[in-house]
């Protein structure tokens, strides 16, 4: 049995009846048209990627770009925000699991993203039931039986609004080929979500409009330009307005932070606002500043929003969403709830208000929450301090963050590095991409929501202490770090692993195999882009199977 595929595509995934309703003919021709389409504008992006890379390892900064001043400057607004979405006070995300997704509509927030990104492991498996969970959510015949527990999972009457995170740009979709490439991965995301649930979408939660999509890690506005065309193709191929897909960018890589009102404006027949993705956005000025041994990180836990060039980024965020009319949607913090212990349970709550009212004082319209139990506290924290508007587009204008320029965007992080700091990293680390090997993408870890952007801050802090063989000054010992402490560092976190999660469960877990691509990854002489893309590699599974490499 195989899936019945247009001339030039090739599924190299395993087939199931399932998965065979999604991946349909006339689905994946959308999707190849979509690939042949964009595939040599999405070439050139990743070449400029790779050109500026070089520019800021050769010593250079990002900046505001001079060619595109007018449009910084110039007098001009995004489409108006659809009534559906208007009020975004809190969005839950999570990946595209099927009782999670039931959770997450269910769960009383205003949005829920949908993700395929930083929280996903991007198995065949978990991305083809992505979809069809996804399909059957909007269908609203989404249901689930938690066999152990006998409980049967369906929607409320009221859920919360849908939207979807495709990947990145830069990551393939190994199990599909087409004309004798890997797909690009994000094409294949948005493709198949568009294809199946466009017209129901519009029926039942987007009073018109829709769907709605989050797009993350760019870098750039000629990256955003390539999502606006794909949105018009796809409006022209469903009959639908153009303007009725909507999306919000994430704000999450430090060149972008200069490319804001170029994103805005390239999407704005299209969008609705940015987005603060604060962890990802942490790793980029690693990864942007890798050549410059003046701009190391403290210890990761000290890289919050109150240090300057992050509180900057968020107040020219909101200041340039709300002149372009759109929303400034907050971020993630990355507490959850401690089940266990009350008292450490209601410290991380008060952590999460704390972050929460900095952002609404501050003129975000919304902010993530990682949890259903955090929602109430967001919730009210939001609520309280907003007028009645559903949103604060027109009453916070941040005029005073008009100000900012490119110094304060790039400050150096201030904090000391320690011991414990690159011990946590590297245990965090490989316990995540332990967890990534075996399927789960977001995990809870010593009490902190971790994903993808999370684990690439503890990967990259470690290679840029290694690199540069920092002084571990907040310790007082004079220590500095190099390959022997590292090694030695990880010996002894694996050991600490295994206790914590027993012997049984080190053993049949994938932590060596994880260990091994974190030590490569922070070792390598040459940082690599995404610890995902290598990781990658290892949960390609072919069919039948056999486990392949790129
Ligand atoms: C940097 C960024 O990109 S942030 C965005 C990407 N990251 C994320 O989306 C993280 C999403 N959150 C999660 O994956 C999870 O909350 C974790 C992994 C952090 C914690 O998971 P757990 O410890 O298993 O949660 P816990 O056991 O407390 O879950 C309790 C219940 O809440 C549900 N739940 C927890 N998080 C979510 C969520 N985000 N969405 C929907 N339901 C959720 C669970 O399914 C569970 O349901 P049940 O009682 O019906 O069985
Ligand atoms: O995607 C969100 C982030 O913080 O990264
Ligand atoms: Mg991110």
């Amino acid at each position: 049995m195989g899936y019945d595929v247009p001339e030039g595509v090739d599924i190299r995934g395993r087939y199931d009846p399932e998965f065979s309703k999604i991946l349909t003919r006339d689905a994946l021709q959308f999707v190849a048209d979509l690939q042949r389409e964009f595939r040599n504008h999405i070439k050139y992006a990743m070449e400029c990627r790779r050109e500026a890379k070089m520019r800021y390892n050769n010593g250079g900064f990002p900046g505001f770009d001079p060619a595109t001043k007018y449009i910084r400057e110039g007098e001009w607004v995004c489409a108006h925000v659809p009534a559906a979405v208007a009020d975004r006070r809190v969005e839950i995300t999570g990946p595209v699991e099927r009782k999670m997704v039931i959770n997450a509509l269910n769960s009383g927030a205003k949005v829920f993203v949908a993700d395929f990104e930083d929280a996903l492991s991007p198995s065949w498996e978990n991305l083809m039931k992505g979809h069809v969970n996804l399909r059957d959510a909007v269908s609203r015949t989404i249901t689930f039986h938690d066999q152990a527990r006998n409980k049967v999972y369906k929607l409320n009457d009221e859920t919360t609004k849908l939207f979807v995170r495709p990947r990145g740009w830069h990551l393939p979709e190994a199990h599909i080929f087409i004309d004798g490439e890997p797909a690009t991965g994000c094409l294949v995301d948005f493709g198949l979500y568009f294809f199946h649930n466009y017209a129901n979408f519009r029926k039942a939660q987007g009073q018109g409009f829709g769907p709605f999509f989050y797009l993350p890690k760019m870098e750039h506005a000629r990256e955003a330009r390539i999502w606006n065309n794909a949105f018009g193709r796809a409006e022209k191929w469903a009959g639908i307005e153009k303007g009725s897909i909507r999306a919000t960018v994430l704000i999450e890589t430090l060149p972008a932070v200069f490319q804001m009102n170029e994103i805005l404006y390239e999407l704005r027949d299209h969008s609705v606002g940015l987005n603060c993705g604060r962890w990802d956005y942490i790793f980029s000025y690693v990864k942007t500043f890798q050549g410059h041994p003046d701009r190391l990180l403290p210890d990761r836990v000290q890289v919050g929003m109150a240090q300057h060039f992050m509180r900057s980024y968020s107040d020219l965020l909101i200041h340039t969403c709300h002149k372009r009319g759109v929303h400034a949607m907050g971020g993630m913090a990355a507490q959850i709830p401690i089940r266990d212990d009350p008292a450490a349970n209601e410290a991380a709550l008060e952590l999460v208000r704390k972050d929460k009212l900095r952002e609404v004082k501050a003129g975000h319209d919304g902010t993530w929450a990682a949890h259903p139990g955090l929602i109430p506290a967001c919730m009210e924290v939001f609520t309280n301090n907003m007028t009645n508007a559903p949103n604060q587009i027109h009453s916070m204008k941040r005029h005073d963050a008009s100000v900012l320029i490119e110094e304060d965007l790039l400050q150096s992080p201030r904090g000391v590095r320690t011991m414990e700091g690159l011990r946590l990293n590297t245990r965090v680390g490989i316990q995540y991409l332990a967890a990534w090997l075996t399927g789960a993408g977001s995990v809870p870890l010593y009490n902190l929501m971790e994903d993808a952007a999370t684990a690439e801050i503890s990967r990259v802090q470690n290679w840029q202490w290694l690199k540069y063989g920092v002084e571990l000054d907040g310790d007082g010992l004079g220590v500095k770090v190099n390959l022997d402490l590292f090694g030695r560092v990880v010996e002894e976190e694996m050991a600490r692993i295994e206790r914590e999660v027993g012997k049984e469960k080190f053993k049949k877990g994938m932590y060596k195999e994880a260990c091994k691509l974190f030590t490569r990854q922070c070792t390598a002489p040459i940082l690599d882009d995404f610890l995902t893309l290598d990781a990658y590699n290892n949960i390609v599974m072919y069919h039948p199977i056999e486990s392949s490499r790129l």
